[in-house]
């Protein structure tokens, strides 16, 4: 299938995105960059706001989070879930109102807690007995009454890879609906004046391509709705994206939520897309240092994208910056960390005349990239430059030494 952004053409060989050359945008940015199209994150976002025109879509901010991508979501109407005190910053700083934003997490700390409820968030998904006590005394100080979801585990195997699958019975998030935790957290929230239970939720993995696992989800959650008299259910993000021309196309939107509001008659829903969003908005773009037998190498890495490396993520990338008709050969991309494990992307087959200076382009990396980028061997992490309408601008601007430097006292 194509896994290019919308705006994407091929003009005399060159990557175009948002109308402007990938050649352009390297002399004028520099590589390692993460390139977003505008217009394709836009429309992603739309799809789930059609496919949901009676519930709510809030974006899974950890795929990707800034606050221009912030003010994109609240002016389309979307809401946000944060799962940390700094994605929550990042929301404020992009204006979010506070009544859209949900937060998340298995360790919220008091502090944060405390800084959700004063800010007014609308939401706090709970996720342990010990939240629950420390969210109440927190509202309770503050005078509020906030508004909780609980977390819910339901039991079932979203066909994902182990590190990114959270539905099952043994998982660090939630309450298991099977041993009966999740029906003591609904009455210990009801318990608490200073917290009102809004709704009930849960979120099964991520990159999930199969439809099974979210269906059953759904059926437990709306039944345990049911028992418990909640009248929403938030059902989580998780739905996957294809990273290689070859992978099948996944379900779309709106084929997720024919499955889910099957299940859930009667309810309002919420969802919380992150990577369906963002992965396929975002080109990164890398220059070829050198050529050395099979190895490709770039100038990013394993700081740029852990997600080869940390859950066997196979990806592709295509000549960026003119037109080769000389025959394919296969060859590695790697990155210019110290290990052997910095691979970006295995067995490619590229132009045999790929020289240093060349511009290498890999699509689908706009979800758990840069928001998963680090420091490693003090390498400065790409800016993301966003395109649209034949003009491109810096919605995070690339790390330097100095900034790296400014950490040491
Ligand atoms: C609670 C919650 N909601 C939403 C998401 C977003 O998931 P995805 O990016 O797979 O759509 C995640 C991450 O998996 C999550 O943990
Ligand atoms: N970081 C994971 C996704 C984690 C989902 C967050 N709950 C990935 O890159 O696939």
């Amino acid at each position: 299938m194509d896994i290019w952004p919308q705006t994407t053409a091929w003009t005399g060989g060159q990557l175009h995105l948002g109308g402007v050359g990938a050649v352009e945008l390297a002399e004028v940015y520099g590589t390692p960059a993460y390139l977003l199209d505008e217009a394709d994150f836009r429309a992603r976002a739309q799809a789930w706001l059609d496919a949901l025109p009676d519930g709510d879509v809030h974006y899974g901010g950890k795929a990707f989070l800034c606050p221009e991508v912030v003010r994109w979501l609240d002016e389309l109407g979307l809401s946000l879930d944060v799962c940390t005190g700094g994605e929550m910053a990042v929301a404020r700083a992009g204006g979010m109102p506070p009544g859209r934003v949900v937060f998340h997490g298995n360790n919220k700390s008091p502090a944060e807690l405390r800084r959700a409820v004063e800010w007014g968030i609308g939401c706090v998904v709970v996720d342990s007995f010990t939240e629950i006590d420390r969210l109440a005394a927190v509202a309770a100080e503050l005078g509020v009454r906030q508004r909780v979801m609980i977390r819910v585990t339901p039991g079932v195997d979203p066909r994902t890879h182990a590190a990114i699958a959270t539905g099952g019975e043994d998982s660090k998030f939630g309450f298991s609906l099977a041993a009966g935790l999740a029906d003591r957290a609904v009455a210990r929230v009801a318990a608490e004046p200073s917290l009102e239970l809004y709704g009930l939720h849960s979120h099964i993995g991520s990159q999930i391509v199969e439809l099974e696992a979210f269906g059953l989800a759904a059926a437990r959650m709306a039944e345990f709705a049911a028992s418990t008299g909640v009248t929403r259910l938030d059902l989580g993000g998780g739905l996957g994206v294809a990273y290689t021309p070859g992978d099948p196309a996944p379900p779309t939107p709106a084929e997720l939520l024919a499955v889910l509001r099957k299940e859930t008659e009667g309810l309002r829903l919420a969802v919380e897309p992150g990577r369906s969003i963002a992965g396929p908005s975002t080109v990164a773009l890398y220059e070829v240092g050198t050529v050395k037998g099979r190895y490709v190498s770039v100038d990013g890495g394993m700081s740029d994208n852990p997600r080869p490396g940390m859950y066997g993520a196979a990806y592709t990338a295509a000549l960026a910056n003119r037109r080769s008709d000389a025959p394919l050969s296969e060859v590695t991309v790697v990155g210019k960390h110290c290990e052997s494990g910095d691979v970006l992307v295995r067995d490619l087959p590229l132009p045999s005349d790929l020289r240093p200076g060349d511009l290498l382009a890999v699509p689908v990396s706009g979800a758990y990239q840069r928001s998963m980028a680090g420091n490693y061997n003090h390498v400065p992490r790409p800016p993301v430059v966003a395109v649209a309408d034949g003009s491109a601008r810096v919605i995070v601007r690339r790390e330097s030494e100095d900034d790296l430097l400014r950490l040491y006292p």
